[in-house]
């Protein structure tokens, strides 16, 4: 992974070398705390040590009873869906991979109808075992593989924690099960079990994806100028703290689009808090230069936008045309289109003083996703580091998921009878 952060000094806001060379000395204190809690295994620093703590040899041996199956449908919510997805999504493979990530009756009922269950392998993934929306759909994933006559205890592969009702589950039915490992929150999970399992039952080279994450382990360093992963955090930091409040997270790759969901939750979820944070806006190239663009250059100068691309893709040639004006694109490819509107989507923010930053990997492979995925990991510790917010914890989230358990009457929690003081203005 490389990060060119050259288009984030002397905008507006912006950076200048001298604000980079003091916030350098900060950096090389926040790299020894997080090497500290590195050597420590504390509570989130160990996701950084995944790359080398990860067992692939346990995840292969998990998946190993569902030979070839014809798709894996994972059941699971935010840090326990968004990083098996962002490998699905990035990395072709003849087995489909499903997410029920949410409880829309009518998309999980349409999913359903349109899977052979009995050709399916169910991942259900939680780390606490007890998050609502997974299990309900587990419950509604069961009935309808029993409805189908399939044995859903035969085609059931279990993520969780130590303990929790998805733990007495598996030992109940004696399923195939994984551990989520200590000290790894949800959205730092993609280099462990929780992300793997599904690269696995895909047939991708998981030790390739853990191979790329100890590259980026290995390009950490006590300098913003030595280490790409710390130079995004620091610039991204230094940025929201003199205004970039929005973080337009914008690959130039459809294979990259669901990495930009899993950036949100990592980014939104770990740092906002406090009062502080940097709302992460999903948005795609060259798609979104014809729409959001427009605010990004021209609106409020409250953002910076993180350009990614692989610098190697597969390409198709456009083809010859004698059409009066279009003869410049005849001969030319969709990929030489695609890096020439990145370019330009470059050059016209920085026209317009808009910080950008731009992140590339080589190509779009099992290696080059297991470097970028930890460097935004470690990006954002650092950040957080920067920021002196808890980095690996999401008490807002949770007031929530409190609230709604006890609307279900699944407990007495404070928190649901804040829902009675909803304040009405009704307009008919
Ligand atoms: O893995 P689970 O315990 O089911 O949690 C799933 C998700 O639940 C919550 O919303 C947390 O804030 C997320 O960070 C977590 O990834």
């Amino acid at each position: 992974m490389e990060v060119d952060i050259g288009n984030a000094l002397g905008t507006q806001p912006g950076l200048t070398e001298e604000t980079l060379d003091r916030l350098d000395d900060r950096v090389a204190d926040a790299d020894d705390r997080i090497a500290r809690g590195m050597a420590d295994d504390e509570f989130g620093y160990a996701s950084l040590n995944l790359p080398e703590t990860a067992d692939p040899a346990a995840i292969r041996a998990a998946v190993e009873p569902f030979d070839e199956p014809e798709a894996v449908l994972t059941v699971g919510i935010g840090g326990s869906a968004l990083g098996a997805a962002t490998l699905a999504d990035a990395l072709e493979s003849d087995v489909d991979a499903y997410f029920l990530d949410n409880v829309d009756p009518d998309a999980v009922d349409a999913l359903l109808a349109s899977l052979p269950l009995e050709e399916v392998v169910v991942n259900v993934v939680s780390r606490s075992g007890t998050t609502a929306e997974t299990l309900a759909n587990f419950l509604v994933v069961r009935e309808a593989m029993a409805d189908a006559g399939v044995d859903w205890t035969e085609r059931t592969l279990v993520t969780t924690g130590e303990s929790g009702n998805l733990r007495r589950l598996a030992e109940t039915h004696d399923l195939p099960a994984l551990d989520v490992p200590e000290g790894v929150p949800g959205r730092f999970s993609v280099l462990s079990t929780v992300g793997l399992a599904v690269a696995a039952l895909q047939g991708h080279d998981v030790e390739a994806v853990l191979a790329g994450g100890r590259d980026g382990m290995a390009s950490l360093a006590g300098s913003l100028r030595e280490s790409p992963a710390y130079a995004y955090g620091a610039t991204t930091y230094a940025l929201a703290e003199r205004g970039a409040l929005t973080n337009a997270f914008m690959p130039y790759s459809e294979s990259l689009e669901t990495f930009a969901e899993w950036f949100a939750q990592l980014w939104a979820e770990s740092l906002g808090k406090d009062g502080l944070g940097q709302t992460p806006a999903r948005a795609l190239g060259a798609t979104d230069q014809h729409s959001q663009l427009q605010l990004y250059r021209a609106g409020p100068a409250d953002k910076l936008v993180t350009l990614v691309r692989p610098r190697e893709r597969a390409d198709s040639r456009i083809p010859e045309t004698d059409l009066e004006g279009l003869s410049y694109l005849g001969g030319s490819s969709l990929g030489d289109l695609l890096d020439a509107e990145f370019a330009a989507t470059e050059a016209s923010l920085a026209a317009a003083d808009v910080p950008n930053v731009r992140v590339e990997i080589d190509r779009v492979d099992e290696r080059a996703l297991g470097e970028l995925l930890y460097g935004m990991e470690a990006a954002c510790v650092l950040y957080g580091e920067l920021a002196s917010v808890s980095t690996f914890t999401q008490p807002a989230v949770e007031w929530g998921k409190k609230a709604a358990r006890g609307l279900l009457g699944g407990g007495d929690f404070p928190e649901a009878e804040a829902v009675a003081d909803k304040r009405e203005f009704r307009i008919d």
